[in-house]
């Protein structure tokens, strides 16, 4: 079947893109852009075993959803979840056939490793498929920070470069994160992917604002392109292989974790690992917050943010997902479980810090440094940010309570430490 102005199968994009490039965010954008006036359905895959993009998403977001909205978890889209990817379109054919659903519309967000070709060939060697929908685009994010590191991968034997594909295979694309690059990473960047794909028109964005005319219903796959440049693509018997190498690991606990040791793993992480763990994604159940800790890294990117408060219904769990090359699971659990704030932990924590309680001490206010003595460790109170502890509660000589930020000398030091500096250096 070809594509004619009156076709009026729904039309399909294809979302595709390397992990962590900003399909999400696009999907955000696309569903709380209530201009485009499109009833839209969204079709998500997640490469781990935990579906996390679900509560990533903004809650705005998903009051424009309704119940359109389907998450397949458990796999890549372009391998082991394909036929369910036929079953989900055939279920939406029958409620569209039935008059129960009016779709302008369908968004395909694939996992940051599929390969779009197989999941495109869906939509031409599956009859039921190809009766109802129509291959509108695949739309390609690409990072631009990251984007050369990914496509110059050396991949194990046999082994497809996902970042490649997705680029070659792009009826458009859209060149995202323009905030993080300047002028020349732009020009070797757009060089680098017409080289691999010259016809795909190339949109430069900043948090994957793009106008949605330029995404959905763009009549932009042409099979004979396509077919020309793979003429393999609609072999169903074509088998692609995924470097092995990648592979995520996910980690659910209910026990609370303690923010000031998961924020110091997680630095630890983005330092050391940031090259090989291309992407981490939690929702963290953080003691001493009602709030969900939402958390999301790209390599050495990060960003993470006290979010809505659980909802009473909610398991206040943790979820978090790591995806990389060469990833040291064991560790990586380990360094996670290791975070859970247990009285071991709290009594580690305490132990670390410089003063004991009793101890004299001067502390800086708005007055300079104060006299007083330590009265807690590890002290918190309801107007202090969610989980955050600090280090101590000082009581003033004047009667006052107060507490330090951080065992630092910035903010608390022994008491006369300016008088032994001064007399250290008189003596010298
Ligand atoms: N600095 C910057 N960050 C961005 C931009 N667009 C998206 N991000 C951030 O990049 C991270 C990943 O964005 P997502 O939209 O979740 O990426 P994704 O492609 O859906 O990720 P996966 O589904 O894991 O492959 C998030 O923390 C975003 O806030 C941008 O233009 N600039």
């Amino acid at each position: 079947m070809t594509t004619t102005s009156k076709d009026t199968r729904v039309p399909v994009t294809i979302l595709t893109g390397y992990l962590g490039s900003g399909k999400t965010t696009l999907v955000n954008h696309i569903l709380t852009n209530k201009d485009h006036g499109k009833k839209i359905a969204i079709i998500e895959n997640e490469f781990g075993d935990v579906g996390i993009d679900d509560a990533l998403m903004a809650k705005n977001t998903k009051a424009h959803i309704e119940e359109e909205i389907v998450e397949m978890m458990n796999g890549c889209i372009c391998c082991t979840v394909r036929q369910d990817l036929v079953v989900v379109l055939n279920k939406f054919a029958g409620r569209i056939a039935s008059g129960n659903l009016k779709l302008d519309c369908i968004l395909i967000e694939t996992t940051g490793m599929a390969d779009p070709a197989p999941v495109a060939q869906t939509f031409f060697v599956d009859d039921s498929v190809q009766e109802h929908f129509r291959l509108d685009g695949i739309v390609t994010l690409v990072d631009a920070k990251h984007i050369e590191q990914h496509l110059d991968e050396e991949k194990p034997e046999g082994a497809e470069n996902e970042a490649v594909e997705q680029v070659a295979f792009a009826d458009r694309m859209i060149l995202n994160k323009m905030d993080l690059v300047d002028k020349a990473d732009v020009e070797r960047i757009t060089a680098r992917l017409k080289s691999i794909n010259s016809s795909a028109p190339i949109i430069t964005a900043e948090k994957s604002k793009v106008s949605v005319d330029l995404v959905l219903d763009i009549h932009a796959f042409d099979l004979k392109k396509t077919v020309d440049m793979d003429p393999e693509f609609l072999n169903t018997d074509n088998e692609h292989e995924h470097d092995d190498t990648v592979s995520s690991i996910c980690v659910v606990e209910d026990k609370p974790l303690d923010l000031d040791t998961l924020q110091r793993w997680v630095n630890y992480l983005l330092v050391n690992k940031g090259t090989d763990l291309y992407r981490m994604k939690g929702v963290l159940n953080v003691a001493d917050s009602e709030e969900r800790f939402m958390f999301q890294a790209v390599h050495m990117i990060f960003n993470g943010n006290f979010d809505e408060p659980w909802e009473p219904s909610e398991k206040r769990e943790s979820k978090f997902v790591f995806i990389g090359k060469n990833l040291d699971h064991a560790e990586l659990k380990e360094g996670f479980l290791a975070c859970i704030q247990t009285p071991d932990l709290v009594a580690k924590r305490k132990l670390a810090l410089r003063f004991a309680v009793g101890d004299a001490v001067e502390c800086r206010t708005a007055d300079g440094y104060v006299p007083g003595k330590v009265t807690q460790h590890l002290y918190r109170d309801d107007f202090m940010p969610p989980g955050v502890t600090a280090p101590y509660q000082i009581q003033l000589d004047d009667g006052k309570l107060i507490w330090a930020p951080e065992d630092d000398d910035k903010y608390i030091r022994a008491k006369d430490a300016l008088f032994a500096e001064k007399k250290a250096k008189t003596e010298a």
